[in-house]
Protein backbone atom coordinates (compact mmCIF):
# COMPACT_ATOMS: atom_id res chain seq x y z
CA UNK A 1 0.00 0.00 0.00
CA UNK A 2 1.06 3.29 0.23
CA UNK A 3 2.67 6.09 2.43
CA UNK A 4 2.65 9.93 1.84
CA UNK A 5 2.07 8.88 -1.95
CA UNK A 6 4.88 5.98 -2.18
CA UNK A 7 4.24 2.37 -2.40
CA UNK A 8 5.59 0.27 -0.07
CA UNK A 9 5.53 -3.05 1.25
CA UNK A 10 6.23 -4.71 4.43
CA UNK A 11 9.27 -6.45 3.83
CA UNK A 12 11.61 -6.42 0.77
CA UNK A 13 14.71 -8.44 -0.43
CA UNK A 14 17.26 -6.13 -1.51
CA UNK A 15 19.42 -7.87 -3.89
CA UNK A 16 21.56 -4.88 -4.05
CA UNK A 17 22.50 -4.90 -0.05
CA UNK A 18 21.80 -8.67 -0.15
CA UNK A 19 19.50 -8.50 2.15
CA UNK A 20 15.91 -8.50 4.08
CA UNK A 21 14.40 -4.68 4.42
CA UNK A 22 11.79 -4.38 6.53
CA UNK A 23 9.36 -1.25 8.15
CA UNK A 24 10.25 -1.68 11.80
CA UNK A 25 6.83 -1.35 13.30
CA UNK A 26 8.59 -0.53 16.69
CA UNK A 27 8.22 3.37 15.84
CA UNK A 28 5.35 3.69 13.76
CA UNK A 29 3.09 5.30 13.35
CA UNK A 30 4.80 8.00 14.60
CA UNK A 31 8.35 7.34 12.14
CA UNK A 32 8.90 5.33 9.15
CA UNK A 33 12.34 3.21 9.95
CA UNK A 34 13.85 0.77 7.29
CA UNK A 35 15.56 -1.82 9.11
CA UNK A 36 18.31 -4.65 7.31
CA UNK A 37 17.96 -7.76 8.79
CA UNK A 38 20.89 -9.65 8.11
CA UNK A 39 22.03 -12.36 10.62
CA UNK A 40 19.72 -14.97 11.73
CA UNK A 41 19.82 -13.15 15.42
CA UNK A 42 18.46 -10.16 13.48
CA UNK A 43 15.81 -12.29 12.24
CA UNK A 44 14.84 -13.71 15.51
CA UNK A 45 14.92 -10.10 17.30
CA UNK A 46 12.76 -8.68 14.35
CA UNK A 47 10.05 -11.25 15.10
CA UNK A 48 10.50 -11.70 19.02
CA UNK A 49 10.65 -7.91 19.58
CA UNK A 50 7.49 -7.20 16.99
CA UNK A 51 9.67 -5.49 14.29
CA UNK A 52 7.69 -7.21 11.85
CA UNK A 53 4.21 -8.56 13.21
CA UNK A 54 1.19 -10.02 11.90
CA UNK A 55 1.02 -13.84 11.80
CA UNK A 56 1.66 -13.76 7.65
CA UNK A 57 4.08 -11.51 7.98
CA UNK A 58 5.48 -13.35 10.68
CA UNK A 59 5.91 -16.41 8.44
CA UNK A 60 7.26 -14.25 5.38
CA UNK A 61 10.25 -13.19 7.24
CA UNK A 62 11.21 -16.95 9.03
CA UNK A 63 11.34 -18.14 5.21
CA UNK A 64 13.98 -15.24 4.44
CA UNK A 65 15.58 -16.09 7.70
CA UNK A 66 16.15 -19.80 6.64
CA UNK A 67 17.41 -18.35 3.58
CA UNK A 68 20.06 -16.58 5.05
CA UNK A 69 21.08 -19.02 7.38
CA UNK A 70 21.31 -21.40 4.13
CA UNK A 71 23.06 -18.73 2.73
CA UNK A 72 26.18 -18.69 5.76
CA UNK A 73 25.69 -22.63 6.17
CA UNK A 74 23.59 -25.04 4.04
CA UNK A 75 24.11 -28.21 6.49
CA UNK A 76 21.30 -30.24 7.85
CA UNK A 77 22.83 -29.07 11.06
CA UNK A 78 22.10 -25.59 9.87
CA UNK A 79 18.80 -26.17 8.73
CA UNK A 80 17.46 -27.64 11.93
CA UNK A 81 19.04 -24.88 13.76
CA UNK A 82 17.75 -22.11 12.29
CA UNK A 83 14.14 -23.88 12.14
CA UNK A 84 14.40 -24.31 15.39
CA UNK A 85 15.77 -21.05 16.28
CA UNK A 86 13.06 -19.33 14.27
CA UNK A 87 10.20 -21.48 15.29
CA UNK A 88 10.63 -20.63 18.91
CA UNK A 89 10.73 -16.97 18.60
CA UNK A 90 6.94 -16.58 19.01
CA UNK A 91 4.49 -19.66 19.79
CA UNK A 92 0.93 -18.64 18.03
CA UNK A 93 0.55 -17.45 15.01
CA UNK A 94 0.84 -20.76 12.68
CA UNK A 95 2.03 -18.91 9.87
CA UNK A 96 5.49 -19.10 11.62
CA UNK A 97 5.56 -22.75 11.10
CA UNK A 98 3.35 -22.99 8.19
CA UNK A 99 6.28 -21.25 6.34
CA UNK A 100 8.89 -23.12 7.95
CA UNK A 101 8.17 -26.78 7.82
CA UNK A 102 7.29 -25.49 4.04
CA UNK A 103 10.97 -24.30 3.46
CA UNK A 104 12.20 -27.51 5.38
CA UNK A 105 10.36 -29.96 3.39
CA UNK A 106 11.42 -27.82 0.13
CA UNK A 107 15.34 -27.80 1.14
CA UNK A 108 15.76 -31.29 3.17
CA UNK A 109 15.77 -33.08 -0.19
CA UNK A 110 18.21 -30.64 -2.08
CA UNK A 111 21.98 -31.62 -2.29
CA UNK A 112 23.39 -28.75 0.18
CA UNK A 113 24.99 -26.34 -2.26
CA UNK A 114 21.38 -26.12 -3.83
CA UNK A 115 19.79 -24.54 -0.91
CA UNK A 116 20.42 -21.18 -0.71
CA UNK A 117 19.32 -20.22 -3.92
CA UNK A 118 16.32 -22.41 -3.46
CA UNK A 119 15.41 -21.13 0.30
CA UNK A 120 15.42 -17.63 -1.00
CA UNK A 121 13.39 -18.56 -4.46
CA UNK A 122 10.96 -19.94 -2.27
CA UNK A 123 10.63 -16.66 0.21
CA UNK A 124 10.02 -14.66 -2.51
CA UNK A 125 7.54 -16.93 -3.52
CA UNK A 126 5.84 -17.30 0.23
CA UNK A 127 5.85 -13.52 0.18
CA UNK A 128 4.22 -12.71 -3.16
CA UNK A 129 1.77 -15.53 -2.26
CA UNK A 130 0.58 -13.38 0.72
CA UNK A 131 -0.04 -10.33 -1.90
CA UNK A 132 -2.13 -12.56 -4.13
CA UNK A 133 -4.24 -14.50 -1.21
CA UNK A 134 -4.92 -11.04 0.47
CA UNK A 135 -6.26 -9.54 -2.80
CA UNK A 136 -8.47 -12.22 -2.90
CA UNK A 137 -9.42 -11.88 0.71
CA UNK A 138 -10.44 -8.32 -0.18
CA UNK A 139 -12.57 -9.52 -3.67
CA UNK A 140 -14.55 -11.58 -1.33
CA UNK A 141 -15.38 -9.44 1.58
CA UNK A 142 -16.34 -6.87 -0.94
CA UNK A 143 -19.16 -8.68 -2.69
CA UNK A 144 -20.14 -8.80 1.40
CA UNK A 145 -19.49 -5.42 2.42
CA UNK A 146 -21.53 -4.55 -0.95
CA UNK A 147 -24.02 -6.62 -0.14
CA UNK A 148 -24.34 -4.99 3.56
CA UNK A 149 -24.03 -1.16 2.41
CA UNK A 150 -27.29 -1.88 -0.06
CA UNK A 151 -29.28 -2.30 3.62
CA UNK A 152 -27.75 0.29 5.39
CA UNK A 153 -29.27 4.01 4.49
CA UNK A 154 -25.99 5.30 6.11
CA UNK A 155 -22.18 5.22 5.35
CA UNK A 156 -21.46 1.36 6.47
CA UNK A 157 -19.79 0.87 9.97
CA UNK A 158 -17.12 -1.41 10.44
CA UNK A 159 -15.24 -2.32 13.29
CA UNK A 160 -11.75 -3.68 13.74
CA UNK A 161 -9.68 -5.32 16.67
CA UNK A 162 -5.78 -4.40 16.74
CA UNK A 163 -4.14 -4.58 13.39
CA UNK A 164 -4.62 -6.74 10.83
CA UNK A 165 -3.60 -4.21 8.36
CA UNK A 166 -1.57 -4.57 5.42
CA UNK A 167 1.45 -3.63 7.57
CA UNK A 168 0.75 -6.63 9.02
CA UNK A 169 1.35 -8.72 6.16
CA UNK A 170 3.39 -8.54 3.26
CA UNK A 171 0.56 -6.23 1.65
CA UNK A 172 -3.04 -5.48 1.66
CA UNK A 173 -3.61 -6.95 5.11
CA UNK A 174 -6.69 -9.81 5.83
CA UNK A 175 -8.77 -7.49 7.49
CA UNK A 176 -8.44 -4.23 6.19
CA UNK A 177 -8.24 -5.91 2.42
CA UNK A 178 -12.19 -5.87 1.61
CA UNK A 179 -12.04 -2.29 3.22
CA UNK A 180 -9.66 -0.67 0.82
CA UNK A 181 -11.43 -2.87 -1.68
CA UNK A 182 -15.06 -1.26 -0.85
CA UNK A 183 -13.53 2.12 -0.18
CA UNK A 184 -11.48 2.36 -3.54
CA UNK A 185 -15.10 1.09 -5.04
CA UNK A 186 -17.01 4.16 -3.41
CA UNK A 187 -19.10 2.19 -0.75
CA UNK A 188 -19.69 4.70 2.07
CA UNK A 189 -18.00 3.32 5.08
CA UNK A 190 -16.59 4.01 8.38
CA UNK A 191 -14.28 2.21 10.51
CA UNK A 192 -13.91 2.51 14.63
CA UNK A 193 -10.30 1.19 15.24
CA UNK A 194 -10.15 0.76 18.50
CA UNK A 195 -6.86 0.84 20.17
CA UNK A 196 -5.85 -2.59 21.16
CA UNK A 197 -3.74 -2.88 24.52
CA UNK A 198 -1.01 -3.37 25.33
CA UNK A 199 0.67 -2.69 22.12
CA UNK A 200 -1.97 -0.10 20.71
CA UNK A 201 -2.24 -2.04 17.46
CA UNK A 202 -5.11 -0.06 16.68
CA UNK A 203 -3.05 3.00 16.49
CA UNK A 204 -1.40 1.60 13.34
CA UNK A 205 -4.56 0.48 11.77
CA UNK A 206 -5.84 4.32 12.29
CA UNK A 207 -1.95 5.32 10.56
CA UNK A 208 -2.76 2.70 7.24
CA UNK A 209 -6.90 3.99 7.23
CA UNK A 210 -5.55 8.05 7.21
CA UNK A 211 -2.32 7.30 4.70
CA UNK A 212 -5.64 5.48 2.47
CA UNK A 213 -8.18 8.16 2.90
CA UNK A 214 -10.52 5.75 4.67
CA UNK A 215 -12.74 7.78 7.24
CA UNK A 216 -12.23 5.99 10.58
CA UNK A 217 -12.65 6.51 14.65
CA UNK A 218 -9.91 5.62 16.81
CA UNK A 219 -11.55 4.63 20.34
CA UNK A 220 -10.96 2.65 23.43
CA UNK A 221 -11.00 -1.48 23.55
CA UNK A 222 -14.18 -1.31 25.62
CA UNK A 223 -16.27 0.97 23.82
CA UNK A 224 -17.33 -1.57 20.99
CA UNK A 225 -19.83 -3.37 23.15
CA UNK A 226 -21.50 -0.03 23.61
CA UNK A 227 -21.24 1.20 20.32
CA UNK A 228 -23.26 -2.11 19.30
CA UNK A 229 -25.51 -1.45 21.69
CA UNK A 230 -26.64 1.69 19.99
CA UNK A 231 -26.34 0.00 16.58
CA UNK A 232 -23.26 2.05 15.29
CA UNK A 233 -21.51 -1.09 14.62
CA UNK A 234 -22.75 -2.87 11.04
CA UNK A 235 -20.16 -6.06 10.88
CA UNK A 236 -17.21 -6.69 12.53
CA UNK A 237 -13.85 -7.98 10.46
CA UNK A 238 -10.94 -8.98 12.35
CA UNK A 239 -7.55 -11.13 11.53
CA UNK A 240 -6.42 -14.04 13.15
CA UNK A 241 -3.27 -15.84 14.19
CA UNK A 242 -4.62 -19.24 14.27
CA UNK A 243 -7.68 -20.97 13.01
CA UNK A 244 -8.44 -24.80 14.28
CA UNK A 245 -9.89 -26.95 11.78
CA UNK A 246 -13.55 -27.06 13.36
CA UNK A 247 -13.56 -22.97 13.01
CA UNK A 248 -12.08 -21.84 16.70
CA UNK A 249 -10.31 -18.42 16.21
CA UNK A 250 -7.37 -17.48 18.02
CA UNK A 251 -6.75 -13.81 17.60
CA UNK A 252 -5.08 -10.82 19.70
CA UNK A 253 -6.64 -10.33 23.16
CA UNK A 254 -9.62 -8.44 23.26
CA UNK A 255 -11.39 -10.14 20.14
CA UNK A 256 -13.38 -13.11 21.87
CA UNK A 257 -14.92 -10.16 24.06
CA UNK A 258 -15.95 -8.33 21.19
CA UNK A 259 -17.40 -11.77 19.51
CA UNK A 260 -19.36 -11.99 23.10
CA UNK A 261 -20.82 -8.30 22.30
CA UNK A 262 -21.40 -9.11 18.87
CA UNK A 263 -23.29 -11.86 19.61
CA UNK A 264 -25.88 -10.18 22.32
CA UNK A 265 -26.38 -7.31 19.86
CA UNK A 266 -26.95 -9.60 16.56
CA UNK A 267 -23.79 -7.85 14.81
CA UNK A 268 -22.21 -10.10 12.25
CA UNK A 269 -18.61 -11.19 13.60
CA UNK A 270 -16.50 -11.98 10.12
CA UNK A 271 -13.15 -13.42 10.35
CA UNK A 272 -10.56 -12.78 7.56
CA UNK A 273 -8.43 -15.86 7.33
CA UNK A 274 -5.38 -16.40 4.66
CA UNK A 275 -5.65 -20.97 4.40
CA UNK A 276 -1.64 -20.65 5.90
CA UNK A 277 -3.50 -19.39 9.29
CA UNK A 278 -5.41 -22.51 9.64
CA UNK A 279 -3.80 -25.24 11.45
CA UNK A 280 -5.72 -28.35 10.28
CA UNK A 281 -3.97 -30.36 13.34
CA UNK A 282 -6.15 -28.75 15.92
CA UNK A 283 -9.77 -28.62 16.61
CA UNK A 284 -10.11 -27.35 20.18
CA UNK A 285 -8.72 -24.03 20.14
CA UNK A 286 -9.39 -23.57 23.81
CA UNK A 287 -7.77 -26.08 24.61
CA UNK A 288 -4.53 -26.99 21.94
CA UNK A 289 -3.38 -23.21 20.95
CA UNK A 290 -0.57 -22.17 22.93
CA UNK A 291 -1.25 -18.57 24.23
CA UNK A 292 2.07 -16.48 24.03
CA UNK A 293 2.66 -14.29 27.10
CA UNK A 294 4.80 -11.50 26.67
CA UNK A 295 6.79 -9.17 28.67
CA UNK A 296 4.55 -7.15 31.36
CA UNK A 297 6.17 -4.03 30.84
CA UNK A 298 4.30 -3.89 27.83
CA UNK A 299 1.16 -3.57 30.14
CA UNK A 300 2.82 -1.14 32.55
CA UNK A 301 4.04 0.94 30.26
CA UNK A 302 3.06 2.93 27.32
CA UNK A 303 5.01 4.01 24.55
CA UNK A 304 3.81 7.44 22.52
CA UNK A 305 5.33 10.49 20.98
CA UNK A 306 5.83 13.46 22.87
CA UNK A 307 8.06 16.80 22.72
CA UNK A 308 11.24 14.78 23.07
CA UNK A 309 10.12 12.95 20.58
CA UNK A 310 9.29 9.04 20.99
CA UNK A 311 9.32 7.83 24.38
CA UNK A 312 8.06 4.79 26.27
CA UNK A 313 6.38 6.15 30.20
CA UNK A 314 5.09 3.94 33.15
CA UNK A 315 1.14 3.96 33.35
CA UNK A 316 1.53 1.29 36.31
CA UNK A 317 2.61 1.98 40.24
CA UNK A 318 6.73 0.93 40.49
CA UNK A 319 6.21 -2.83 41.52
CA UNK A 320 2.72 -3.33 40.28
CA UNK A 321 1.88 -6.60 39.07
CA UNK A 322 0.99 -7.17 35.42
CA UNK A 323 0.08 -10.20 33.31
CA UNK A 324 0.30 -9.88 29.32
CA UNK A 325 -1.44 -12.70 27.34
CA UNK A 326 -1.24 -11.56 24.05
CA UNK A 327 -4.15 -13.52 22.11
CA UNK A 328 -7.35 -15.19 23.15
CA UNK A 329 -9.66 -17.80 21.55
CA UNK A 330 -13.10 -16.84 20.10
CA UNK A 331 -15.14 -20.32 20.12
CA UNK A 332 -16.60 -21.30 16.69
CA UNK A 333 -19.83 -20.86 17.62
CA UNK A 334 -19.61 -16.97 18.07
CA UNK A 335 -18.15 -16.53 14.41
CA UNK A 336 -20.61 -15.43 11.72
CA UNK A 337 -18.17 -16.66 9.04
CA UNK A 338 -14.98 -16.79 7.43
CA UNK A 339 -13.31 -13.96 4.02
CA UNK A 340 -10.69 -16.68 2.72
CA UNK A 341 -8.98 -16.35 -0.65
CA UNK A 342 -11.36 -18.64 -1.99
CA UNK A 343 -14.48 -17.27 -0.61
CA UNK A 344 -16.64 -17.13 2.33
CA UNK A 345 -17.68 -19.39 4.04
CA UNK A 346 -19.30 -20.14 8.18
CA UNK A 347 -17.04 -21.21 10.94
CA UNK A 348 -17.71 -25.15 10.54
CA UNK A 349 -15.47 -27.96 9.67
CA UNK A 350 -17.72 -28.38 6.67
CA UNK A 351 -17.18 -24.92 6.14
CA UNK A 352 -13.24 -24.88 5.88
CA UNK A 353 -13.42 -28.18 4.25
CA UNK A 354 -15.58 -27.37 1.83
CA UNK A 355 -13.33 -24.24 0.40
CA UNK A 356 -10.04 -26.40 1.16
CA UNK A 357 -10.41 -29.93 0.04
CA UNK A 358 -6.58 -30.64 -1.57
CA UNK A 359 -5.38 -28.91 2.08
CA UNK A 360 -7.05 -31.35 4.15
CA UNK A 361 -6.75 -34.32 1.90
CA UNK A 362 -2.69 -33.34 2.07
CA UNK A 363 -3.11 -33.88 5.92
CA UNK A 364 -4.73 -37.40 5.43
C1 LIG B 1 -3.13 -10.43 9.62
S1 LIG B 1 -2.39 -10.12 11.17
C2 LIG B 1 -3.15 -11.28 12.17
C3 LIG B 1 -3.01 -11.00 13.66
O1 LIG B 1 -1.64 -10.81 14.11
C4 LIG B 1 -1.63 -9.81 15.15
O2 LIG B 1 -0.88 -10.20 16.28
P1 LIG B 1 0.52 -9.43 16.64
O3 LIG B 1 0.30 -7.96 16.45
O4 LIG B 1 0.79 -9.83 18.10
O5 LIG B 1 1.56 -10.01 15.71
C5 LIG B 1 -3.08 -9.65 15.52
O6 LIG B 1 -3.52 -10.69 16.39
C6 LIG B 1 -3.71 -9.77 14.15
O7 LIG B 1 -5.11 -9.91 14.19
Amino acid sequence: MKIEGQPYRSLWWSDEKGCLEIIDQRWLPHELRIQEVRSLDDYADAIVQMRVRGAPLIGATAAYGLAIAMANDPSDASLAAAYDRLHATRPTAINLRWALDRARTALAPLDPERRAEAALALAREIAGEDVDINHAIGTHGLSLLRRLAVEAERPLNILTHCNAGWIATVDWGTATSPIYQAHDAGIDLHVWVDETRPRNQGALTAWELGSHGVPHTYITDNAGGHLMQRGLVDIIITGTDRVTRRGDVCNKIGTYLKALAAKDNGVPFWVALPSPTIDWTVSDGLREIPIEQRDPREVSHIQGAGPGGIAEIRVTPKGTPTRNDAFDVTPARLVTGFITERGLCPATEDGLAGLFPDLIARRA
